[in-house]
């Protein structure tokens, strides 16, 4: 199976960016041209060429100078060779045109010539000179014995067998025993001499024999010369034919020369390079720089040189020359080598040293190059993060303008609109092509708007929020407008004109507002707005010396209609209240609904306070008519307590307060009716006020705490059982009792949090008394009614009794008989949960309430408790035990268990021993004690006397 074809944003991380987004190039270079990072490279191998090629050219050149130099050096031996030849050849006219001019010449005058011509010094090469006369075949005779007169005593022409013609050496100086040896040499016996003697003679000029063994030689070896022979002549020094010559023919003037002497000092004395002129540091004479090889035929043809110089051993000739030179009347080759020592060899290390050089530098620049393009394409980078930074952030600032969810507008110093984002054009009800070039002073609806503009053109930032709606280009709303002018360099730029559309947020504002100061259901003002309302009044009150009345309104038994008929019933009959309340009051008058069914009317304007009360009284006659809701018809009645400013009260919260607790009076007094506040009643409601306040504190920071006070075995003494009782430690008032702060809580409905905990903490003092002591013993708790009708105390009883472990008949619920009787059926259905769950229920307060004994038997009660009253009224003698003794004998003809509290004497208790009353409470045995000694009263007691733990 095929592979399917990888996707290359596969193994892209989920974080990148998409593939097809643009990035960014960060360099002009496209990545995959690799040209910046050969340019090193190139630069190396570009240089390093140059190198080489530099070397070449340097070593190209220094041969050519080499060569040049060689050349000229040659030259110079070359011309220095020329010259000695001329020179002894010179030597050899001059000793021929003297033996011309003194035909008769003395070998004594011979020798004296020599010995001027100072040879040892000036012509070193020249062995001797001689002359050698021509002899006829017929004339030795003559010959030898003019020479023995003339002196030479010895001589003798020898070797004796020669030719006709003899050329005998007559003269050689200087005089030493080798030259004196040659002394009568016929020359012309020997080959080589007598064919050069006839070249001299016929061409009138000096003529060399080619390289000889002198005879002065022979005996010490080959050591290469040559004789220079100058032809002498009778009458005319050259005559002018061949056969003149020939006939005039007298003589040679021999000038034997060593060849060796002849190069002798030319290359050992001087280099040019390491010359006279070198200084001490020249270095060492390292030897000849010029080999010299000098040869009488083509050096090819030759087997070995005439002539050959000192030279190192197994050396090369770098560079050779052969220069020819005519030695009389022969052409010698002279060939001449360059030797190691010469001119090259001092500069030969340039070459390499360019070389190296030039290689090193190439290195370098290489680098530096690579540095340069690292700091280059660094730069580079660096410019196009830079740029694609500015174009995002550009991008960015583009996206923030049309994005903006603000209007935006760029205006010109002239007042043009120059630029502007769709939310401008969208908050001006115009496109954006209409609003460019036009003059927004022109698209202001208002004053404001067009002079907060022309300030913002002279450099004066503007801001302008109008709660009325305001006209931009095309629409009418409300509109916050932001005028701000940018000012570059002391300059006025343009301005930047910020536009919102706030209508949305005012009419959100407006109902808010609505909601904040009416009330959702009847759409009277709230509690909030009736304050205000009040304070109103009542600064107009204080100004016109007038009064203000506050008429607070409850509905009787508003509740039964509620819980009976249910709450939109309950609200309808509300809506319906309002609309009466609300059309028999003046224009100036308030109405308001303060929650519930409570209503407030505020009258401004009351000079007495029987203009308060017709009002009261017009609210009683409204609502006395019947209501239809759904089809049913009703009566509601209000009790209404009437506040007035300033005889009451001078703040709203006075006002009010005073108002409900003349209300509570009206309802006391029979309702459906109305009362005016007395001065006593102000005061208590101030107190209640604070104290509302400070329960509500003390409930939430933990002030409230539980004593318990036992209930006692009438005939044993011993704790049966515990009634728990709220306490409140108050900060700075210290122990409050459940008397003065129940009422208050009962009415706030803060009852109902404050038995939640009544409830858990006892229960938790059960657990926590039996995991210490082992033992478990009932505690009865107090519900009150609001408790009891919440409807929620099966479920929580079950809960705080779930959380401790217990099963229930540790706990005992207390509830009054007046709780019970309001509403038999529902409180039957209650304590029936409550027994389901294990409970036991007592009936706290029996005989205060309705004394009504038919109910008893409809609920699961386990106890009666005998009130305090009528055990106090025993000992008094208000009443005798009458009552008591009926509650115990109904108590036990129902199967009810019956404690009597309140006992405080031995009196009270012998009598109820007497009535058989089971048990009893009260200050006679303790009175309520915190938990720590409720636990040391029953360890005492021991565990015998307590309850078992089940
Ligand atoms: N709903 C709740 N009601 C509670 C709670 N705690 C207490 N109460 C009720 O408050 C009323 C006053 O209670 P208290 O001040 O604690 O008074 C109790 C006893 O101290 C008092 N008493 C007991 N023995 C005597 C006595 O010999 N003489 C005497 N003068 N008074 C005595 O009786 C009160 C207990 O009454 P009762 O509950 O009827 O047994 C009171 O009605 C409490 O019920 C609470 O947590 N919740």
């Amino acid at each position: 199976m095929a592979e399917p074809a990888a996707d290359p944003a596969a193994d892209q991380p989920a974080d990148r960016p998409p593939a097809s987004r643009p990035k960014p190039s960060f360099s002009r270079f496209p990545r995959n041209l690799p040209l910046p990072a050969l340019i090193p490279a190139l630069a190396l191998i570009a240089g390093c060429g140059l190198s080489v090629l530099a070397m070449l050219q340097s070593d190209r050149l220094l041969t050519q100078e080499e060569e040049h130099r060689f050349a000229t050096r040659v030259e110079e031996i070359h011309g220095q060779m020329a010259d000695r030849l001329q020179v002894y050849q010179q030597v050899a006219r001059s000793a021929a045109s003297l033996v011309m001019t003194f035909p008769d010449l003395h070998w004594t005058q011979w020798n004296r010539f020599v010995e001027a011509l100072d040879m040892p010094r000036r012509y070193p090469g020249i062995i001797s000179v001689a002359y050698a006369r021509a002899v006829p075949a017929t004339g030795s005779g003559e010959l030898v014995a003019a020479m023995r007169a003339a002196g030479l005593t010895n001589f003798r022409i020898w070797p004796e067998s020669a030719g006709a013609e003899r050329v005998v050496n007559i003269f050689t100086a200087p005089v030493d025993e080798a030259n004196v040896r040659a002394v009568g040499f016929d020359m012309m016996s020997e080959a080589t001499r007598r064919s050069t003697i006839e070249r001299a003679r016929d061409s009138g000029e000096p003529a060399a024999t080619r390289a000889i063994t002198l005879k002065i030689d022979e005996a010490a070896g080959a050591k290469p010369a040559l004789i220079l022979y100058q032809a002498t002549y009778r009458g005319d020094p050259l005559p002018p034919s061949l056969e003149a010559r020939q006939a005039s023919f007298t003589g040679v003037v021999a000038v034997p020369v060593r060849i060796g002497s002849l190069v002798d000092g030319l290359v050992d004395e001087k280099r040019p390079d390491i010359g006279p002129d070198a200084g001490p540091d020249a270095g060492p004479d390292t030897g000849p720089d010029t080999g010299i090889e000098i040869y009488d035929v083509p050096p090819a043809e030759a087997e070995f040189p005439l002539y050959r110089s000192r030279r190192p051993l197994e050396t090369t000739a770098a560079i050779s020359l052969t220069r020819e030179l005519p030695v009389g009347g022969r052409v010698w080759t002279v060939r001449y080598d360059s030797l190691p020592d010469g001119v090259l060899t001092a500069h030969e290390w340039v070459p390499g040293a360019l070389l190296v050089g030039g290689i090193a530098l190439s290195i370098a620049l290489s680098l530096i190059l690579r540095m340069m393009l690292a700091t280059h394409s660094r730069a580079v980078e660096l410019a196009g993060r830079m740029t694609a930074s500015l174009r995002l952030q550009e991008a960015e600032r583009q996206q923030l303008f049309t994005q903006a969810p603000l209007g935006i507008a760029l205006v010109g110093t002239n007042g043009l609109l120059t630029d502007c984002n769709p939310a401008f054009g969208a908050a001006a009800g115009l496109a954006r092509e209409e609003l460019l070039g036009t003059d927004l002073r022109l698209r202001f609806g208002d004053q404001g708007s067009v002079f907060a503009l022309e300030a913002a053109l002279q450099g004066e930032s503007g801001r302008l929020e109008s709660d009325q709606p305001l006209v931009l280009g095309g629409r009418r709303s409300h509109f916050s407008l932001h005028f701000q002018p940018v000012i570059l360099a002391e300059e006025l730029k343009f301005v930047l004109a910020f536009a919102e559309d706030i209508g949305e947020k005012r009419r959100a504002e407006q109902h808010i507002q609505y909601l904040a100061h009416f009330d959702a259901l009847t759409g009277l003002p709230n509690r909030i707005l009736l304050f205000d309302r009040i304070a109103q009044a009542l600064r107009e009150a204080r100004r016109e010396g007038s009064k203000v009345a506050v008429l607070f309104i409850d509905l009787d038994r508003f509740k039964v209609i509620n819980d009976s008929l249910g709450h939109s019933f309950g609200d309808e009959v509300l809506r319906s209240v309002a609309r009466r309340l609300r059309s028999g009051l003046r224009e100036s008058d308030t109405v308001g609904r303060l929650g519930g069914d409570e209503f407030l009317i505020v009258l401004r304007r009351v000079m007495e306070p029987g203009d308060a009360a017709s009002v009261a009284e017009k609210v009683v006659a409204h609502l006395a008519s019947p209501f239809t809701v759904g089809g049913q018809n009703f009566v509601v009645t209000p009790s209404i307590g009437i506040s007035l400013y300033p005889d009451d009260a001078e703040d709203p919260e006075g006002l009010i307060r005073c108002a409900d607790i003349a209300m509570y009076h009206a309802k006391e007094r029979g309702r459906n009716g109305f009362r005016f506040v007395t001065r006593e009643m102000g005061a208590r409601s101030r107190e209640r006020m604070d104290l509302e306040a400070s329960l509500r504190k003390a409930i939430r920071e933990g002030q409230l705490f539980l004593v318990y006070q036992p209930q006692v075995d009438t005939l044993t003494g011993r704790v049966v059982g515990l009634e728990a009782l709220i306490r409140w430690r108050h900060p700075e008032e210290g122990l409050i009792l459940p008397g003065r702060f129940l009422p208050v809580a009962e009415e706030t409905g803060l009852v109902l949090a404050m038995g939640d905990w009544v409830l858990f903490e006892a229960c938790e003092q059960i657990r926590r008394w039996r995991s210490r002591l082992g033992l478990s013993i009932p505690v009865a708790v107090n519900v009150s009614g609001a408790q009891f009708r919440d409807g929620q105390l099966p479920a929580k009883v079950a809960r705080a009794l779930d959380a401790n472990g217990l099963s229930g008949p540790e706990l005992e619920i207390e509830v009054t008989e007046s709780t019970l009787i309001d509403d038999v059926e529902s409180a039957a259905a209650t304590l029936e949960a409550l027994k389901q769950r294990g409970v036991l229920i007592a009936l706290d307060d029996f005989g205060t309430g309705y004394s009504s004994l038919s109910y008893l038997h409809r609920l699961p009660i386990d106890k009666l408790k005998i009130d305090r009253s009528f055990i106090h009224d025993l000992s008094t003698g208000a009443s005798d035990a009458s009552v008591p003794r009926a509650i115990v004998g109904l108590g036990r003809s129902l199967g009810l268990s019956v404690i009597a509290e309140g006992v405080e004497t031995q009196e009270q208790l012998q009598l109820l021993r007497d009535l058989a009353c089971e048990s009893y409470q009260g200050f006679l045995f303790s009175r309520p004690i915190p938990a720590e000694e409720v636990e040391r009263l029953l360890g005492r007691q021991g565990a015998a006397h307590a309850v078992a733990v089940e």
